[in-house]
């Protein structure tokens, strides 16, 4: 079967590291996959799915479905056939939006009555029961997220949730139904439709549940939801001849690069705090002090020298990474915007000077900071790779100087994360 020449899938995604977890999933499953920072402004070749990174989660809604709309219409002129709107696994939203305005901007768009919404992804424990989503063992709103500076999630019941973002009917497909396969689901949406219900909660428990629900999605228009039910949508393309089974593993192939590496961490979630302290046991890491950045002194030159000193031999961090009981002092101090932004520019400052000294595979944790740092990086585009740990593959950038990069959200990877990633990107030192 010739490969494939127009893009098959196109995908907008409210976050950045959001858009590498949705990329990583279709490329596990055979496609092809580019991301694109935003809407660019030519059109990657050779790719069976594009995914549109946007930033656009806690934005204001008006901005939010601007933007959303924007991406579609550029997917659409790329010859795209299904459209995928990503948002985090854990529904991370405020009830003036941006999930639901935004849905319902992109059915309008593309002449739609009906979607699902669906962000179980079992690898990082997110499930769905009876429309209330669990987070490993916990309801979302007991799970931390309750206490999420930008997006607290206090009811776990998302029917309930997405409801309170639109004026379209909210209806859920129930695990009775879901459990039966892709007929029963199907028929599920059918019944939900002649109920006027436009937006669908989907339970989900496992696997072989996205693999079904994707199934049963296959004329629809529009899907939306984490990056676990983009296991399901692959398949149909392949059902329909138009994706080539045999393309496996090769979808996921990325040029090697050769070049210094450079982990930088500027996420504070707990995974991060726990991956940043087993590094530190063995490996060179320098500490950003928020409030040293604040009043001037020269943070960045002094983690550069830093860096110099080890790089040749060795990888090493750079991190502003502390506990949340020291990220709220700063916070007091600083506010929280000037703190994040800050520190995410101390960062972005860093990356392109060691991209100077020749650093070309970077590890990157924190959603905010890695589009930070990508965008001080130049880079306009990724081609995603293989899986390094459920939500993040290894990527390399497309038409800058070649570079290798891991971008982490903040709560996934093990806690080795670190240099398993740098493996990953072709790093031997270690
Ligand atoms: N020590 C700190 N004090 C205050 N803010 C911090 C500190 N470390 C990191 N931050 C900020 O917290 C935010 C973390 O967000 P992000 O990079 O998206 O990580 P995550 O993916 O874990 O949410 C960033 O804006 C970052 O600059
Ligand atoms: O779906 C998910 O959980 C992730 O892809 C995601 O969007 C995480 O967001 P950040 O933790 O803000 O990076």
């Amino acid at each position: 079967m010739p490969a494939q020449t127009t893009p098959l899938l196109g995908c907008i995604a409210d976050d950045f590291t959001g858009a590498t977890d949705l990329a990583n999933m279709l490329v596990r499953e055979g496609m092809r996959t580019v991301q694109t920072i935003g809407v660019p402004d030519s059109a990657p070749q050779d790719v069976d799915v594009i995914v549109v990174a946007l930033k656009s989660r806690t934005a204001p809604a008006a901005e939010a479905v601007a933007d959303s709309l924007a991406a579609l219409s550029w997917l659409r002129q790329q010859g795209c056939r299904q459209f995928f709107f990503k948002y985090c696994s854990t529904f991370d939203s405020t009830p003036q939006g941006n999930i639901g305005p935004v849905t319902d901007a992109l059915l309008q768009a593309l002449g739609s009555d009906f979607t699902i919404a669906c962000p179980v992804f079992p690898e990082t424990g997110r499930t769905l029961y009876r429309g209330h989503l669990f987070i490993q063992d916990q309801l979302l709103s007991e799970s931390g997220m309750q206490n999420h500076p930008l997006t607290p999630m206090t009811d776990p019941n998302l029917v309930r949730v997405l409801q309170q973002q639109t004026a379209s009917k909210v209806g859920l497909i129930g695990y009775p139904a879901v459990s039966q396969g892709a007929e029963q689901i199907r028929a599920g949406i059918d019944v939900l439709r002649r109920q006027g219900v436009r937006m669908a909660i989907v339970d989900a428990l496992e696997n072989q549940d996205l693999y079904a629900i994707g199934a049963a999605c296959a004329d629809l228009p529009l899907v939306t939801g984490g990056s676990g039910i983009a296991l399901g949508l692959p398949g149909n393309f392949v059902r329909t001849g138009l994706l080539d089974p045999q393309q496996g593993a090769a979808a996921g192939e990325l040029p090697a690069v050769e070049g210094l590496s450079m982990v930088l961490a500027g996420s504070a979630s707990k995974a991060t705090n726990a991956q940043v302290k087993a590094w530190m046991e063995k490996r060179p890491a320098f500490r950003i002090d928020p409030l040293a950045l604040a009043s001037g002194e020269p943070v960045v030159a002094q983690a550069l020298a830093f860096a110099r000193q080890h790089l040749e031999r060795q990888p090493a961090l750079i991190y502003a990474t502390t506990t949340p009981e020291q990220v709220k002092q700063v916070q007091a101090e600083l506010g929280v915007e000037r703190a994040g932004l800050l520190i995410e520019q101390a960062l972005a400052d860093i990356a392109a000077a060691l991209l100077e000294s020749g650093v070309r595979r970077f590890v990157i944790a924190g959603g905010e900071t890695s589009g930070a740092v990508v965008k001080a990086l130049g880079v306009r585009a990724l081609r995603i790779g293989a899986q390094i740990d459920p939500g993040v593959p290894a990527t390399a950038s497309i038409g800058t100087t070649p570079l290798a990069l891991a971008l982490k959200s903040g709560n996934f990877g093990s806690i080795d994360f670190f240099e398993k990633a740098l493996r990953h990107l072709g790093e031997t030192r270690l």
